[in-house]
């Protein structure tokens, strides 16, 4: 069964460097999120300018349509080597609930944008959404010391008020607290995660 693994969490979070950790880890597929902004996004970014629902939604969009492209390809693969797990990590801050709905295909909007019902019963994966959480002060100093990169640091209090935590909502969602710790203490500990 192929397994969407998804990293979310806001801006400094460690999306981005964990993802490349673990898709060697796990010898997997990486999607990089901001690889798919549309441009318009990240020129307000850029600015300061807090991205909308309506901002995001092409964009997750997106994303969904990716991960239902590779479903497909391993659905092949598999008829080859049934007996392999695998995996593809994502990034993506994933703030709210009905953008990670959107993401697995869970959704009106991506299901009448992206594929019929009929298509996405096809392409079954799961999904974990592993939620790399760390307290405001240290995202700061992140962003702060991060130069080489289009998001703008002012913009991390509106991410952490559209940040809908993780609750009852799935049990398909973890957090792990990443303060204080190595990346590869983080990435042991998704590991783990995945065995369960
Ligand atoms: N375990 C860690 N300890 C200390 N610093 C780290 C750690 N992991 C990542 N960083 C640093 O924190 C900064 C933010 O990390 P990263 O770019 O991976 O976050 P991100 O969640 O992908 O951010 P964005 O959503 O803006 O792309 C980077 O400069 C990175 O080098
Ligand atoms: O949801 C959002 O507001 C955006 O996706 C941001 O999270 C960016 O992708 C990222 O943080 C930039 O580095």
């Amino acid at each position: 069964m192929l397994t969407l693994l998804v990293l979310m969490g806001v801006s400094g979070c460690g999306k981005s460097t964990i993802g490349k950790d673990l898709t060697l880890a796990l010898n997997s597929d990486f999607i990089e999120g901001d690889d798919y902004h549309p441009p318009e996004n990240v020129q307000k970014m850029k600015q300061g300018i807090p991205l909308t629902d309506t901002d995001r939604y092409p964009w997750l969009i997106k994303l969904h349509s990716l991960v239902l492209e590779k479903a497909n390809s391993y659905k092949n693969s598999e008829k080859n080597s049934p007996e392999q797990l695998k995996y593809i990590v994502m990034t993506c801050s994933a703030l709210r609930i009905k953008y990670r709905q959107i993401i697995i295909g869970d959704n009106q909007i991506s299901t009448t944008n992206v594929e019929s019902d009929a298509d996405q019963k096809e392409n079954q994966f799961q999904t974990k959404f592993i939620y790399l959480e760390l307290p405001k002060h240290e995202l700061v100093r992140r962003l702060e010391a991060r130069k080489s990169h289009f998001f703008n640091g002012s913009l991390l209090d509106t991410q952490l008020e559209t940040l809908e935590l993780p609750t009852e909502e799935s049990k398909d969602l973890f957090k792990i607290d990443c303060y204080g710790k190595k990346n590869q203490e983080i990435v042991n500990e998704i590991m783990n995660i995945i065995r369960q």
